[in-house]
């Protein structure tokens, strides 16, 4: 394929929109060396398109978007619809001087996975499942064949763009509710998973477009139907890369780093959905008996549980050890990736690194516990403003960020609070399922 003659340069914000800007072919090599500019407004942009009032960002201040060369992706010419190629790249937003900028998404991860590596030896590796509404389709039936094939040739499409892109496509399948399909990724180093994250989101909805259907992403499309999840999930490496959670003799095979680090994700879980579910809608999917995240709790191979453990399979000579990972339920796609995987590593680590009296070991619940018995789980909050709250309550989960970061962070979701105040419930959400499109 010949190279696409424009290059688009971008980030993911506060609410997981993909922004930036394009710089022709002939600049590419200069822009991956010194980067093109940048505003630090753009951070306190709500998905409206409002700027926050309270944002740490006015109208002074620039950055550099300094891209990784690691997450160049060409979207193939579509002459059909009209379409010429585009290169994407994902970019750090750094200082005019190319120092890091502490309120970069993607430099926060960076730096989390950092510290746990330098202070535990230890690594992440993730991957994160999309769930998503097509519309424009024909009515099918959940998990069919023929909602597969109502879907052609978007499906096909999509995993030679995945698979051409380098984003190693795992399933693509029909999945339960109205229109909703699912589609994962192999499982990747921590930041490259987080990467594929933002870039598999615009991929699809840029495929859906150009194929004359709309991709939405939106927590809960239907409030009677079912939610869209992003389930992410993660498992820890020593520093010679062998895997380390898994231990057969522990309750749910799940070993002791792995408790601990499971301990410190469900002690800050309150806080942690400010940023995995960052949205009023995300708290109408998470509720309990949508098979999203019913409680703060951690089982196995329940998929009530904000933490479940997953299972694990002898077939074909697998080997469990490497299979063995957990996965975090309470997140969607209105949350920014870098930060929402950047939070549990964040968790994790206290839970690693922080005093064993603040970090019980939490109950590993068995597969077969009955929903009488985890009546006396905790809640996840109900709604944005409690788990915003409840951020703000949790001093430790606010030290992890810059103070602007989480200032501009509270801005972007009370702004978007405000814009749906007064609308009915059902209007409030029809304006909700129309922003993350
Ligand atoms: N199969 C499933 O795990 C369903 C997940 C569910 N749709 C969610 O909102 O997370």
């Amino acid at each position: 394929m010949s190279d696409p003659t424009t290059v688009f340069v971008a980030t993911c914000d506060l609410s997981g929109q993909v922004r930036g800007r394009a710089v022709p072919h002939s600049d590419e090599e200069d822009v991956l060396r010194s980067g093109t500019g940048w505003v630090p407004a753009n951070l306190g942009i709500t998905s409206f398109g409002t700027i926050a009032s309270g944002a740490a960002f006015g109208s002074t201040g620039d950055l550099r978007l300094l891209p990784a060369e690691s997450t160049r992706t060409d979207i193939p010419a579509d002459p059909d619809v009209g379409k010429p190629g585009l290169r994407l790249y994902l970019a750090d937003q750094t200082q005019l001087d190319g120092e890091p900028w502490a309120c970069c998404p993607r430099t926060f991860l960076r730096t989390a996975l950092d510290e746990l590596r330098e202070t535990t030896g230890l690594s992440v590796t993730a991957s994160f499942e999309h769930e998503f509404t097509l519309e424009g389709l024909p009515a099918t039936r959940p998990f069919s064949l023929q909602r597969l094939r109502a879907a052609e040739p978007f499906g096909s499409d999509l995993l030679a763009l995945l698979d051409g892109a380098g984003l190693q496509p795992e399933n693509w399948l029909p999945e339960y509710g109205e229109d909703q399909f699912e589609i994962t990724l192999r499982p990747a180093d921590a930041l490259t998973a987080a990467d594929r994250a933002v870039l598999l989101r615009e991929l699809v909805r840029d495929l859906a477009t150009r194929r004359g259907l709309r991709a939405g992403f939106a927590p809960l499309p239907d409030p009677d139907g079912s939610g869209n999840g992003v389930h992410i999930h993660l498992s820890l490496q020593d520093a010679d890369g062998r895997p380390v959670l898994h231990d057969p003799t522990q309750p749910g095979g799940l070993s002791e780093p792995g408790v601990r680090f499971a301990a410190g994700i469900l002690r800050h879980a309150r806080a942690l959905t400010a940023w995995t579910a960052p949205s009023p809608t995300s708290y109408l999917r998470l509720t309990p008996h949508r098979w999203s995240a019913g409680g703060v709790y951690l089982a196995e191979r329940d998929r009530e549980a904000l933490l479940r453990i997953c299972p694990t399979s002898r077939l074909g000579g697998g080997d469990l050890a490497r299979q063995f990972n957990l996965e975090y339920r309470a997140a969607d796609a209105t949350a920014n990736p870098w930060l929402a995987l950047g939070v549990l590593v964040r968790a994790g680590l206290e839970g690693l690194n922080g005093d064993p009296a603040d970090y019980p070991r939490p109950k590993v619940w068995p597969e077969n516990a009955a929903e009488s018995d985890l009546t006396a789980v905790p809640a996840l909050p109900r709604t944005l403003p409690e788990a915003l709250q409840a951020l703000e309550a949790d001093k430790v989960a606010c030290s992890w960020f810059d103070p602007d970061l989480l200032t501009t962070h509270l801005a972007v979701r009370h702004g978007e609070l405000a814009h749906l105040d007064g609308l009915d419930g059902d209007a409030a959400r029809a304006r909700e399922t129309a922003r993350v499109h």
